[in-house]
């Protein structure tokens, strides 16, 4: 078990060899996504890269063309309706839902700290975050296989909660070549281990690329959490074992 936690850089706290370590963090992390990026060009071929670029475009044309408030007819919360279809009540369900989500994603902080043997004091707990909602909608498309929903992407959460409609879609890879879909569970949250939790574990826990394709039957809708430190925390691993499972 390492000493290093996660530090808050407000410079007015901490004194000049943390702010020198902040730094040198900031600039490791900077890397780390240059890298990340350059490992996405690489693996997608650069064919497939232009055309899907250009079909994303021509798909999101359609998306937003199509966007007019008909997708989430209700939301349940734990069973219990809390939206239904009524605009006003929409802000209060959303909120709701945002406040259950944190919960849980807390839940699975804890628990996945303690099976990386992390003590909780390193985690700067649910004050320390930012949560965004994002509504996603995927209308048929007639040439499916032109286009792409979401290009191939890992989460820069910790971790990241997607609520799916019936409609499948989203499909992961362990290689960035072949795709797995993600199959249609009712009342299930499929649960995505993001950037955050890979640099904490220290690769412990793998990173999740993933996409979104699209079909021309079924609509298809996902509410998504995505939940992370806020943008001042500066992280590195908290595992010093290199070695992964
Ligand atoms: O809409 C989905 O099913 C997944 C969206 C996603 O991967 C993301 O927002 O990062
Ligand atoms: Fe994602």
């Amino acid at each position: 078990m390492g000493t290093a936690s996660v530090e808050m850089v407000e410079k007015d706290e901490i004194d000049e060899c943390e702010t020198t370590r902040g730094r040198t963090l900031r600039v490791l992390v900077d890397k780390w996504y240059e890298r990340k990026a350059t490992y996405w060009k690489q693996l997608l071929k650069s064919k497939f890269a232009s055309s899907m670029d250009r079909n994303t475009k021509f798909f999101h044309a359609i998306a937003k063309s199509n966007g007019r408030w008909k997708g989430i007819e209700s939301i349940k919360i734990n069973h219990v309706v809390t939206y239904n279809n009524n605009r006003s009540t929409m802000s209060d369900a959303m909120k709701k839902f945002q406040d259950e989500s944190i919960v849980l994603v807390e839940k699975l902080i804890r628990l996945s700290f303690k099976y990386l043997g992390i003590s909780k004091g390193n985690w700067i707990g649910p004050n320390n975050h930012t949560s965004a909602i994002q509504l996603d909608s995927y209308p048929i498309c007639p040439k499916p296989e032109n286009a792409i929903g979401i290009a191939p992407h890992t989460d820069t959460s910790i971790f990241t909660l997607i609520h799916q409609s019936q409609s499948s879609g989203l499909q992961f890879s362990k290689d960035g070549s072949s795709w797995f879909t993600v199959p249609l569970e009712p009342n299930t949250v499929v649960i995505n281990t993001g950037d955050v939790l890979h640099i904490l574990s220290n690769a412990r826990f793998k990173l999740a690329p993933h996409r979104v394709i699209v079909n021309n039957i079924k609509h298809r809708y996902s509410m998504v959490v995505h939940y992370r430190p806020i943008m001042d925390h500066v992280i590195s691993p908290l595992v010093q074992d290199n070695t992964h499972d």
